[in-house]
C-alpha cells in the first residue's frame, strides 16, 4: 500500500499546446515549473513527444550497446572523467556508463556507433539515438525558456544561453546480483549541469531527496522524464533554484538501464540583475559552467568533499 506520507514530486504536463509559446497553457505550466524547481529542484514531466515505440527502440539499442565486450565499450573515451565509459563494480553490483558529447550533432552519435561497430549496425543506433537526443533537448529548451521568463530574465539572455548549451547524452546500467535488499548503485550527489533530464526502462531506482530530508522514490509515469536542476542553475538563480540530490538503488537481480540528457553552458554564466536585490543580496560570482565540472571532477579525484563545490568554486 503506499505510504500516506510519502510526498510525490510534482508531475507537469508537457504536451504539444503546452509547449506553444504564449498559451494559457504555456503559462501554467512555466509557473509550474518555477515553483517544482524552487521546492523540489525537480519534477517530473510527462512528454509523449517521445513515443513508446521510440522509447523501447532506444532501450533495446542500449541493451545491445551494453552487451557488447568491456574492450569494445572502452573504445568510449573523452578527456572528462565521467564523460566516456566507466565501469564501477561493488560486492553485489555493476555499474556501467557511457556518453556521447554534442549528442545532437548526428555525427557525433554515428562517431560512437562506427566505434563500437566498425562492421556497421542494422538497427539504426544512430538514427533511434539521436531523434531521442533532439526530443529531450527541445524539452529541455521549453523548460529553460520558462525558467528565464518566469523570472522575467531578458529573453535575449535567455536565447544566449541556449545558443551556447552543451549535451552530453549518457546511458547507465545497473545490474545486481542475488542479494535480497536494494543497492546503492549511484551514492547521493547533485550534478554540475544547469538542467538534466533523465529516464529509465522499467526497473525503478531513481531516489531524490527533498527539502526536508526524505528521499522519494521516482515513479515513472509512462512517457516521463524527471527534469532535475543542476548546481548551475542554482547558481546562475541566486539560489532561489534547489539543485536536486538524487541517488540510484536497485532491486535485488535487477538491470537497470537510465538515459540522461546532461546540459552544460560552454560560455561564462553571469547571474542576472533580475535575480537579485535586497532581499536576495548576490551569492555567486560569474563563472564558468564546464571549469565547474572540472573543479568537482578534480576535487573528486583528490578524496576531498564536494558537498558544497559550487559555493566553493564561485560562492560569494
Ligand atoms: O541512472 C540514473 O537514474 C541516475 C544517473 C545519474 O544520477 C547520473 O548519471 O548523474
Ligand atoms: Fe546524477
Amino acid at each position: 500500500m503506499d505510504n500516506p506520507k510519502l510526498q510525490k514530486l510534482p508531475v507537469i504536463n508537457f504536451g504539444k499546446e503546452k509547449l506553444q509559446h504564449g498559451t494559457n497553457g504555456w503559462s501554467f505550466a512555466r509557473n509550474e515549473v518555477r515553483h517544482a524547481l524552487e521546492e523540489c529542484g525537480c519534477f517530473l514531466a510527462v512528454y509523449d513527444a517521445v513515443s513508446f515505440k521510440l522509447r523501447d527502440s532506444v532501450f533495446s539499442a542500449l541493451e545491445k550497446l551494453f552487451d557488447l565486450p568491456v574492450e569494445t565499450k572502452k573504445k568510449n573515451t573523452s578527456d572528462r572523467d565521467l564523460f566516456g565509459y566507466f565501469s564501477i563494480d561493488g560486492d553485489s553490483s555493476n555499474h556501467e556508463s557511457m556518453g556521447i558529447e554534442n549528442s545532437t550533432d548526428i555525427e557525433e552519435v554515428k562517431k560512437l556507433s562506427k566505434l563500437v561497430w566498425p562492421q556497421g549496425n542494422d538497427d539504426n543506433f544512430s538514427g533511434i539515438i539521436h531523434e531521442c537526443a533532439n526530443l529531450m533537448s527541445e524539452l529541455e529548451e521549453v523548460v529553460i525558456r520558462m525558467v528565464y521568463e518566469s523570472y522575467g530574465v531578458e529573453k535575449l539572455k535567455c536565447d544566449s544561453h541556449l545558443d551556447s548549451n552543451m549535451h552530453l547524452l549518457r546511458f547507465n546500467r545497473y545490474i545486481s546480483h542475488g542479494v535480497d535488499e536494494k543497492t546503492v548503485s549511484s551514492n547521493a550527489h547533485t550534478d554540475k549541469t544547469f538542467i538534466t533530464i533523465l529516464t529509465e526502462n522499467r526497473e525503478n531506482g531513481l531516489e531524490v531527496k527533498l527539502k526536508d530530508g526524505q528521499w522519494i522514490p521516482v515513479d515513472f509515469l509512462p512517457s516521463s522524464f524527471v527534469v532535475m536542476a543542476g548546481e548551475a542553475a542554482m547558481a546562475w538563480s541566486n539560489s532561489r533554484i534547489q539543485p536536486c540530490f538524487h541517488r540510484v538503488l536497485t532491486n535485488a537481480n535487477a538491470k537497470r538501464l537510465s538515459l540522461g540528457l546532461f546540459s552544460f553552458n560552454k560560455g561564462v554564466i553571469h547571474i542576472p540583475q533580475e535575480l537579485i536585490d535586497d532581499e536576495h543580496p548576490q551569492r555567486f560570482k560569474s563563472f564558468d559552467n564546464l571549469a565547474l565540472l572540472d573543479f568537482f571532477l578534480e576535487e573528486k579525484r583528490m578524496g576531498l568533499p564536494t558537498d558544497s563545490t559550487t559555493k566553493k568554486y564561485c560562492g560569494l
